[in-house]
């Protein structure tokens, strides 16, 4: 039985379930709304019925109260998986005969659990897609990995690219680069944030206050990211347009050099890499 958080005076056939709406799948579902997707298309579940609930108040897209029928309203449309890694060879066991009935395509976005490894816990003839999106989703800036397995037709492959096109940029990868993918794209946001919060607190203890610092490091680094998006130059020549012989910048990046920046950056996304692998 399907529920509806909101009253609506025409139902809507939703086209697009999610099943678990944690911090992931509830910044796509907001990018996909700031997007201009009609909420009453979009059809979520979640273990805890009362989390559904409140995000469906608030946003108004409905409810399923259990993933079957979340899988039996979407029917061949596409089903979002965003439940924890560990957690997901239950939820495809859950589903496996449901989605095949209902000839629904799967789309895991899952970290660490391969292509190959999904297709082993469903049905051979399932559609299943990976998606490796990143929190940046809600503001339709995310950097999304996609593949596919060889039961995801060409207009199913295209539906998929356009909802993730809707809520930022996407990159087809192969199967064996999503660790890679991952750290670089779907835990940057987290090593990104560490460090504008790095340079903010340089400038409080120099006397700004914190709220300003945070919002004059975040635009910066907006502006620096922009920038380098649009730019010819690559990112080393850019870095050397803001470094004068003899100047500020110069002397910072050195003592970061000496301090061990670029180090720490890559053995931070190593273990993130080395992590992501273990998951599989
Ligand atoms: N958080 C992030 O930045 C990113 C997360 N991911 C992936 O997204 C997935 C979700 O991550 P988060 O949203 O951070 O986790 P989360 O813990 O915030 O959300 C998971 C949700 O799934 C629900 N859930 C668990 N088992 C369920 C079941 N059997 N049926 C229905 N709902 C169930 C939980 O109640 C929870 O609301 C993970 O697999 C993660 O690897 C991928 C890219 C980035
Ligand atoms: O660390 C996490 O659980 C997620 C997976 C990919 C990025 N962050």
């Amino acid at each position: 039985m399907t529920t509806v958080a909101t009253p609506l005076t025409t139902p809507t056939a939703p086209t697009i379930g999610f099943i678990g709406i944690g911090h992931m799948c509830s910044s796509i579902v907001e990018g996909l709304i700031a997007s201009g997707t009609d909420p009453r298309t979009i059809i979520i579940s979640n273990r805890t019925l009362a989390k559904a609930e409140d995000f469906a108040t608030r946003t108004g897209v409905q409810v399923a109260e259990n993933n079957t029928d979340l899988i039996h309203a979407v029917g061949s449309g596409i089903v979002i998986l965003g439940v924890k890694p560990q957690q997901m060879e239950a939820l495809m066991e859950e589903i496996r005969e449901s989605a095949t009935q209902a000839s629904s395509i799967i789309v895991s976005i899952a970290a660490g659990i391969s292509l190959i490894t999904l297709a082993q816990w469903a049905h051979s003839s399932q559609p299943i897609a990976r998606a490796l999106p990143n929190v940046a989703a809600s503001v339709r800036q995310s950097m999304t990995g996609l593949a596919y397995n060889s039961n995801v037709t060409e207009q199913a492959r295209n539906h998929i690219s356009q909802l993730f096109t809707a809520i930022g940029r996407t990159q087809d990868i192969e199967d064996s680069q999503f660790s890679t993918f991952s750290a670089i794209a779907g835990c940057s946001p987290a090593f990104t944030f560490e460090f504008i919060d790095s340079l903010s607190r340089a400038a409080v203890k120099n006397g700004l206050a914190k709220k300003d610092a945070n919002f004059i490091a975040t635009q910066a680094v907006f502006g620096s990211a922009l920038l380098a998006l649009n730019s010819e130059l690559s990112v080393a020549d850019l870095s050397n347009t803001v470094q004068s012989p003899g100047g500020t910048t110069i002397a910072g990046v050195v003592e970061m050099e000496e301090s061990g920046f670029r180090a720490a950056v890559l053995r931070g996304v190593q273990a993130s890499i080395n992590r992501d692998k273990e998951l599989g």
